[in-house]
């Protein structure tokens, strides 16, 4: 059985889309690890399927490259908010939020972080504004869920970090029961940040919508930044304002690649 899917990206996160608005879809984890798979499959961050929804416009469901299925993608909320067109309201895992496509991206309302410890989650009740752990050289991280767990770490150079090595030994800390997004980010000047990600589930990714909501609203927090920033990534750039009424408003690009056919048989 073949099913069309489209291959999108936001700043270099890319997606396996797969529009099952009309014609339902079912996916095992094998079946999604063998897709995003870089060798042998289609190859992507995230596989994402588009569901029909009775509270929303649409569903987006999302599962990351290891096969596990998760809350919340930033990126991917704005290529499905353009291929839902103009204004789109998405339920997900991590709650609603609403979309505006525009001709190259979209700008999305993430709705309002959490910063509760077991709203994380994390292992026990612990100041999630400084917290008081560490992994060698990255201390004293903020925790912020933004429909998906994250941990910021403000660092001096981020590029200095070795995140490929630290970012999957902290994502598995017993601290983060559901695992966690590592975030190393520095200051640039109150309007502007650079961030890499070590995604849960996924490792590096070239960008992290989620990641940079989660990191400039921990930078606004400690009082580093003012509400609205461009968060730099190694993909390109977002823009990120925290309003007034607590919702994050993320803004960005949304690419299509190229669109295929999948033998869902094949990757069975
Ligand atoms: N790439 C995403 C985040 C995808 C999910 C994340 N890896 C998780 O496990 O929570 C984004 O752009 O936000």
């Amino acid at each position: 059985m073949t099913r069309p899917f489209l291959k999108m990206h936001g700043l270099g996160n890319d997606f396996v889309v797969f529009d099952a608005r009309r014609a339902p879809l079912a996916l095992t984890a094998a079946q999604v690890r063998a897709i995003a798979n870089r060798h042998t499959g289609v190859g992507c961050d995230q596989l994402i399927v588009i569901e029909g929804s009775d509270r929303a416009d649409a569903r987006m469901r999302i599962w990351n490259a290891d096969g596990g299925e998760v809350e919340a993608c930033g990126n991917a909320s704005r290529c499905v908010a353009q291929v839902i067109g103009a204004n789109a309201v998405i339920e997900t895992a991590g709650g609603v939020i609403e979309g505006t496509a525009t001709a190259d991206g979209a700008s999305i309302d993430m709705g309002a972080p959490r910063f509760g410890w077991d709203e994380i989650p994390i292992a026990y009740a612990m100041d999630t504004l400084h917290m008081p752990v560490g992994w060698e050289s990255l201390e004293n991280p903020v925790a912020v869920n933004v429909g998906n767990p994250h941990a910021v770490f403000f660092v001096p150079d981020t590029d200095a970090v070795a995140l490929d090595r630290l970012g999957p030994i902290i994502e598995h800390d017993a601290l983060f029961p559901a695992r966690i997004n590592v975030n190393v980010a520095s200051i640039v000047s109150r309007a502007h940040i650079r961030l890499r990600v070590w995604e849960r589930g996924a490792g590096l990714t070239r960008a992290c919508g989620t990641g940079a909501c989660a990191t400039a609203v921990a930078a606004m927090r400690r009082g580093l930044v003012d509400r609205a920033v461009t968060v730099t990534l190694p993909g390109g750039d977002l823009s990120i304002a925290w309003r007034n009424d607590n919702h994050i408003v993320m803004t960005g690009p949304a690419t299509t690649a190229f669109t295929g056919e999948i033998d869902l048989e094949a990757y069975a």
